[in-house]
């Protein structure tokens, strides 16, 4: 896509003015009065606010070095097309590329097979992916920068749906990536510029969420019946045992499914304990945390005659903290793959993109493992309200994760 010189001039503009971030108290105390009043001035803080955040990330796509000059393959485009299936980290399903909004068809001959199966090449070259994002990026950015000056409700309710459409159009920015970052690695320089290209994926999905949160924000607070203790995204009771209690259920469900049968969980804690924070955030992160537990245990105890130790999950309030132990006993990760399990495609299971490649058009819902992303993306959520995660291990014996989350909520947004 061909944008304008003006519109560029302006992005660069943009993308050197100070973010500001919010708290995750702020936000709470913010929407809880979500007056006509105060959505306007939500609206008018994001009017000003996210054409900053995703300008500064369309000029970053724009300046990458690594390997990036390398030029699209010609493949010989042929049908009928196999439907590629990637993992969005978002809504725990997954996508097919050519229904997949906004992918110009150029795309789809990096989607589809050639005459034969194993010449097929399923992933498009990094180059490629990162103009397509930065075009996603570079329409929002037009979109807001058009917005004109946001007066009064009639203008807020407009503006409303704009960013609801600009988050939409970002929906598969995840498993986009991914895709290129999977053709990169098949590169000669991926392992020199691993540790860039990792902070680089981290500045960027960690942005992301930023973006995603401030106008899901925003969005819900138009809900006319919020449920009970929500402003917004925001559960201003959260039961911390309750929300790793159904994130526990998806993950043994999908394990059932992979190994027909699944380990034991057994959560230790305070059930009557809450504290606010963002439910399908903890949700995501102990859902990765524990899928990794049980994929550890199961393979560990898969052709043993004795019964797979439970995986265990202790919930500690703190007046700091609230920590989450997810430990199990399914052998540990070795002291060498430490530094890399929090890397971006680091996965000991075989990688799902190309998987594709032999088994074509497969229909699985949901897989066990294999991209890489559920450390690194859910540590990017831990710090995103001020916590962390931390893996420990023990060779030979199994691991301990420990989830950090800040339970005063009062740390600004980290703004890459
Ligand atoms: N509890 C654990 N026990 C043993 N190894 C682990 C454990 N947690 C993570 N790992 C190792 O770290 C790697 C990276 O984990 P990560 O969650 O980032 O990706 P994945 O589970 O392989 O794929 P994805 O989560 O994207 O589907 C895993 O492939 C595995 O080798």
């Amino acid at each position: 896509m061909i944008f304008p010189k003006s519109l560029i001039e302006d992005l660069h503009k943009w993308g050197c003015m100070k973010q500001t971030g919010v708290s995750l108290r702020y936000m709470m105390e913010f929407g809880s009065t979500p007056t006509e009043k105060n959505l306007l001035i939500s609206a008018q803080f994001l009017h000003k606010e996210l054409p900053i955040r995703v300008a500064r990330r369309a000029i970053e796509l724009e300046t990458l070095p690594y390997g990036l000059s390398e030029k699209p393959a010609v493949l010989k485009v042929t049908f009928p097309v196999v439907f590629l299936r990637v993992f969005s980290h978002e809504n725990l399903r997954f996508s097919s590329f050519p229904r997949m909004p906004g992918i110009p068809t150029s795309f789809l001959e990096y989607l589809v097979p050639d005459d034969r199966l194993d010449t097929y090449k399923p992933s498009p070259p990094m180059s490629l992916v990162l103009r397509v994002v930065r075009d996603w990026y570079l329409e929002s950015f037009r979109d807001m920068r058009a917005f004109p000056e946001i007066k009064d409700t009639a203008d807020e309710k407009d503006f409303t749906q704009m960013i609801k459409a600009v988050k939409v159009r970002h929906n598969n920015v995840v498993p986009m990536m991914a895709l290129g970052v999977n053709q990169l690695k098949k590169g000669v320089h991926f392992y020199e510029n691993l540790d860039e290209i990792h902070q680089f994926l981290d500045r960027f999905y960690l942005s992301r969420i930023g973006v995603r949160n401030l106008i899901g924000q925003h969005v819900e607070l138009h809900n006319p019946n919020p449920p009970r203790h929500c402003v917004g995204y925001i559960h201003t009771k959260m039961s911390p045992m309750e929300v790793a209690r159904n994130a526990t259920e998806d993950a043994r469900s999908i394990c059932y499914r992979e190994y027909g049968s699944a380990p034991e969980i057994n959560i230790y804690g305070d059930p009557s304990f809450t504290f606010p924070y963002v439910p399908t955030h903890l949700h995501l992160m102990v859902y990765e945390l524990v899928k990794n537990s049980l994929r550890a245990v199961q393979e560990r105890y898969v052709d043993s005659d004795r019964v797979a130790p439970p995986v265990r999950i202790i919930v500690a309030d703190g007046i700091e903290d609230v920590t989450i132990k997810v430990s199990d006993e399914g052998g540990g990760i070795p002291r060498s793959g430490l530094p890399k399990i929090f890397t971006y495609l680091y996965s000991t299971a075989t990688n799902p993109l190309e998987e594709e490649m032999e088994f074509g058009t497969a229909d699985v819902p949901v897989i066990m493992a294999g991209y890489g992303y559920g450390l690194p993306i859910s540590r990017l959520y831990a710090r995103y309200f001020g916590g962390d995660l931390q893996i420990i291990s023990m060779e030979g014996y199994g691991t301990d994760a420990y989830l950090h989350l800040s339970r005063l909520g009062d740390s600004q947004e980290p703004l890459p």
